[in-house]
């Protein structure tokens, strides 16, 4: 899979391309239909398989609410994205030129100038152009001008609600792991670099691995998880804390996993916490003891959730 990140790279003229368009922040199961499709449609017609998508949400742009969160982190993505065998990923800033490119200029310049697109595929409400007024319609429009297929996939459901981004972003700022794990279709996670924190739990007799977490990444609501951390390609069952740790004073947030028997030195190292199931919230207790109680607890029921 290759990656284009600005336009000026796309050659893809001599080819002759199918296309996937969106955000696709979070790859969910709607996300991976369209994918699918795509990556079959092109390898029976020999087609290059291009997804067209954002570096920044168009959002950042166009709304006073700004972006959402991001439930993939730009690298994430692009490791969830290799998993389609999808041969071009196109991932621009979505800028002015963007945010002020009339829709019909956007299918002439972009789908058919630069990227030679002789199959479309989009969900049902698929908006684009300036002021979103592209929709559907207008690429079916379009079809008798520029003589491209167009795949328009309805609405992908898990009892009767739409999979949706914003949908999913809300499940994991609820804390409801379960239902976020069941639209995306795998299990959420965040990746980041193991660094140090106050060296407490370590004292305490959990010592814990905290993890950098990029700026604008959607984060579960503060509490206690079991998850499983993947480190250089090693998986361990763990059990993590997204919180303020709230016993010890005023905190920023932080998101840290103690590994379940386990003892070694992390720091620096790239970690990827794969969230499962939430054990409980966030709590202050009176003092360091009842911490150390609850959380002896909080592994034992780890244990028994994992199994092990
Ligand atoms: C499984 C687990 C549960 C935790 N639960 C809480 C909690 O409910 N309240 C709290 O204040 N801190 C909680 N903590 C966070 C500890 O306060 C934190 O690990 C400790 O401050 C050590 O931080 P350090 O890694 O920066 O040294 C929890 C930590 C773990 C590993
Ligand atoms: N549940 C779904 N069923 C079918 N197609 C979908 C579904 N969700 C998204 N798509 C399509 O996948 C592409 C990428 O989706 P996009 O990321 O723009 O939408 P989204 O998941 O609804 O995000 P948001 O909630 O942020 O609007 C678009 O063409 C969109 O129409």
């Amino acid at each position: 899979m290759e990656i284009i990140t600005s336009l000026e790279r796309i050659d893809l003229k001599s080819y002759k391309c199918g296309v996937a368009l969106g955000s696709f922040d979070g790859i969910h199961i709607g996300h991976q239909t369209l994918l699918m499709n795509l990556v079959d449609v092109c390898r029976k017609n020999k087609l290059k398989s291009v997804v067209y998508t954002f570096t920044n949400h168009p959002r950042s742009l166009t709304s006073s609410n700004g972006a959402p969160s991001r439930i993939l982190s730009e690298k994430n993505k692009f490791d969830v994205f290799r998993e389609f065998d999808i041969d071009y990923v196109i991932s621009v800033e979505f800028d002015d030129l963007h945010r002020n490119l009339a829709p019909g200029k956007f299918i002439e310049d972009i789908l058919m100038n630069k990227l030679n697109m002789v199959y479309g595929i989009v969900g049902f409400d698929y908006r684009f152009g300036y002021k979103a007024q592209g929709d559907i319609n207008l690429l079916l429009d379009y079809q008798r001008q520029f003589k491209y297929e167009l795949k328009i996939v309805d609405a992908v459901k898990i009892e009767d609600e739409i999979i949706s981004s914003t949908a999913i972003r809300k499940f994991i700022s609820d804390g409801l792991i379960n239902k976020a794990n069941l639209f995306l279709g795998r299990k959420y996670s965040v990746l980041g670099k193991i660094v140090r924190g106050k060296g407490l739990g370590h004292q305490l007799g959990f010592p814990t691995a905290n993890l950098s977490i990029d700026e604008g990444v959607v984060l579960p609501k503060p509490g206690v998880y079991y998850t499983k951390c993947i480190i250089d390609q090693k998986i361990y069952y763990s059990i993590t804390s997204v919180g303020y740790n709230p016993t010890f004073g005023e905190n920023p947030i932080t998101v840290e996993s103690h590994i379940l028997d386990f003892n070694d030195n992390l720091y620096g190292k790239e970690m990827e916490i794969q969230f499962y199931h939430c054990c409980r919230g966030e709590m202050k207790f009176s003092g360091v003891d009842a911490l150390v109680k609850q959380v002896q607890h909080d592994i034992k029921t780890a244990k028994i959730y994992f199994n092990i």
